[in-house]
């Protein structure tokens, strides 16, 4: 590896097509070592950032940049980011075979082409056309391309759509592994239950504005009362019931006393386990409800999933 800690930054960023204000003042930064979702509804304006910040989408205003210098005055920038943006394959062509026309036109030893390979599994299929690759396998050589240059940084446009769920866990774990390493990882999605388990932190947008940007913990703060699940390990001696009591007495609401999972409020997930803790009681489980979650990011996108508003062409001038 040669990165890292190259922090992508947008400050500002407008870009209307036509009558269309597909990107508003947008800023926000995807910091190394951590994962970021780019969510929002589709036409939300998401594809049109990431152009942007490759320097394929020229702003009307604002600046785009990647370790503070913008994607066009990188030198060598295949080997800082690599996306998954155009990812576009010829049919008839090897996934070796264009890993390789990549990898020559970026100017990367020829060793780097079987050790993506390797790294997204498709080591086996790489004499196969591309022609033939299933979705899964699509979206591993989009991956292998985009880390052929070992860069620190990895755009990559809805990487989880349409998987199937051995494919997701996989590139969840893979994500993680490659934000442990230092990288900035920045994927785009239209739903947060997609990518919930994947992310650190989270951009939601909205008609081509900033919505929220936080960590996925203020996200879910910010969506008032948390509900917590709760399962003791053992009910032997009817800790369920102890533990609820212990709870109430802590100040908790404890809904589902006598069912197999309790539902904790008041109180945040941290404080039920210790509380359970301070009472001697193992738990099997405890999560906060996803639902919520998931609540809070419609929340801030509803009435949001049509296209953005259309401006009058002559309104706002392209800066
Ligand atoms: N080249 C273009 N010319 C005209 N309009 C465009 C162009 N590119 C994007 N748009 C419009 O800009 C808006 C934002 O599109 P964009 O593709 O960035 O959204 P998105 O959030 O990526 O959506 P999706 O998830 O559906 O890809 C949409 O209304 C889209 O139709």
């Amino acid at each position: 590896m040669t990165q890292h800690a190259v922090p992508v930054e947008v400050n500002g960023l407008s870009k209307r097509f036509g009558g269309v204000q597909a990107v508003h003042r947008l800023s926000f930064t995807a910091q190394p070592g951590r994962v970021t979702g780019f969510l929002g509804p589709n036409g939300s304006g998401k594809t049109t950032t990431l152009s942007m910040v490759l320097g394929l989408t020229r702003p009307d205003s604002g600046t785009a940049t990647i370790g503070g210098v913008p994607y066009a005055r990188l030198d060598r920038p295949a080997l800082t980011v690599g996306s998954s943006l155009s990812a576009d394959f010829h049919p008839a062509h090897t996934g070796r075979a264009h890993l390789d026309i990549v990898r020559r036109a970026i100017g990367v030893p020829a060793g780097a082409v079987d050790e993506k390979l390797a790294l997204v599994g498709l080591a086996d299929a790489a004499d196969r056309k591309t022609g033939g690759y299933s979705l899964g396998m699509r979206q591993r050589l989009a991956l292998a391309a985009a880390l052929l240059g070992d860069p620190g940084v990895l755009l990559l446009d809805e990487p989880i759509n349409g998987l199937d769920p051995e494919g997701i866990r996989w590139i969840r774990l893979f994500l993680r592994h490659l934000a442990s390493e230092g990288r900035t990882v920045l994927l785009s999605s239209h739903l947060l239950s997609e990518v919930q388990q994947t992310v650190d932190d989270v951009v939601v947008i909205r008609r081509g504005e900033l919505a929220f940007a936080g960590t996925l913990d203020e996200l879910q703060r910010g969506s008032g009362e948390r509900t917590v699940l709760v399962s003791v390990a053992r009910d032997a001696d009817g800790e369920h019931a102890t533990l609820a009591q212990a709870l109430q007495a802590a100040g908790a609401g404890v809904h589902g006393v006598r069912g197999a999972v309790m539902r904790v409020t008041g109180m945040d997930p941290a404080s039920v386990g210790l509380t359970a803790l301070a009472a001697g009681i193992p738990l099997s489980h405890l999560s906060v409800e996803q639902a919520e979650l998931e609540q809070s990011f419609l929340a801030l996108v509803e009435d949001a999933a049509t296209e953005p508003p259309v401006v009058a062409a002559t309104e706002g001038g392209a800066a």
